[in-house]
């Protein structure tokens, strides 16, 4: 049986609503190259990444400008103009759109492209972590702040219990035929292992890292080149 691949796929066909800036949060420059090549190059540079695929919008008028610029990638790099209206029918019509080059048990790696503080030493954890699981899992942060629930007049209503809670991030790694299942199956999830859950499967917790938090909102910009230009 020929040993399992990993592919990368990365959805960035998102419009950053939340960020608020003149052109999609991902083709923002940050610490010197824009966020999206800060994803591309870390997986571009992890010898466990046979390939990866990036998702942008079908009308994305920013991809091609965005790799003019990295020429290193061209080879390492397939853009997808899959876009969906959500991210979860993004990663699916990613996987659809990839069906060609994986086979069924090959891993498959979703990281937000927003997420540019990923590190190859963050993807080599992961993959050491899952390889063999029947399932596959996800890096995530346990919850080290206590959690309050807020009402509608942003008062404290309750303290949520944080035991055993954990922040999800990504990379998300599942077998190919698996994640495409399951995401063809769930109604709109916020991400690949929420889809697992709902077929009664338990994804594997692997400890990620601060650095590889989401860009959301505009004051995530300085504190993500904070780290970037620390370790880029
Ligand atoms: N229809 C969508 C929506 C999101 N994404 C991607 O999913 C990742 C995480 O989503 P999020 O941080 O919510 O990005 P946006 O949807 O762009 O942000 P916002 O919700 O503020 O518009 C991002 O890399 C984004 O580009 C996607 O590929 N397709
Ligand atoms: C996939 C994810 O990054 C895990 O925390 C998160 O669910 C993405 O949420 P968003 O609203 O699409 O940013």
């Amino acid at each position: 049986m020929t040993p399992s691949r990993h592919f990368a796929l990365i959805p960035a066909a998102g419009v950053g609503a939340r960020m608020g800036a003149e052109c999609p949060k991902q083709y923002m420059p940050l610490a010197g190259k824009l966020m999206l090549v800060h994803v591309l190059d870390t997986f571009a540079s992890c010898p466990s990444i046979a390939h990866t695929y990036v998702v942008v919008s079908k009308e994305d008028g920013y991809i091609d400008e965005a790799l003019a610029g990295a020429k290193h990638l061209a080879d390492r790099v397939t853009v997808l103009h899959a876009g969906g209206p959500t991210r979860h029918q993004s990663v699916l019509n990613g996987l659809h759109a990839m069906r060609a080059d994986a086979t069924d048990n090959d891993w498959v790696l979703v990281h937000d492209a927003a997420r540019p503080g990923l590190t190859g030493e963050l993807i080599d954890r992961l993959i050491g972590a899952v390889k063999n699981d029947p399932v596959g899992g996800l890096l995530a942060l346990p919850v080290v702040d206590t959690l309050k629930r807020g009402n509608a007049e942003g008062r404290a209503d309750a303290t949520v219990p944080r035991d055993g809670l954990w922040a999800a991030q990504t990379p998300q790694m599942f077998r190919y035929a698996l994640l495409r299942t399951a995401l063809e199956k769930a109604t709109e999830v916020t991400d690949e292992a929420s889809a697992i859950e709902t077929l009664g499967l338990k994804p594997k917790l692997v400890e990620g890292s601060p650095r590889n938090f989401k860009i959301t909102l505009p004051h995530d910009v300085a504190l993500a080149e904070l780290h970037l230009k620390g370790n880029p």
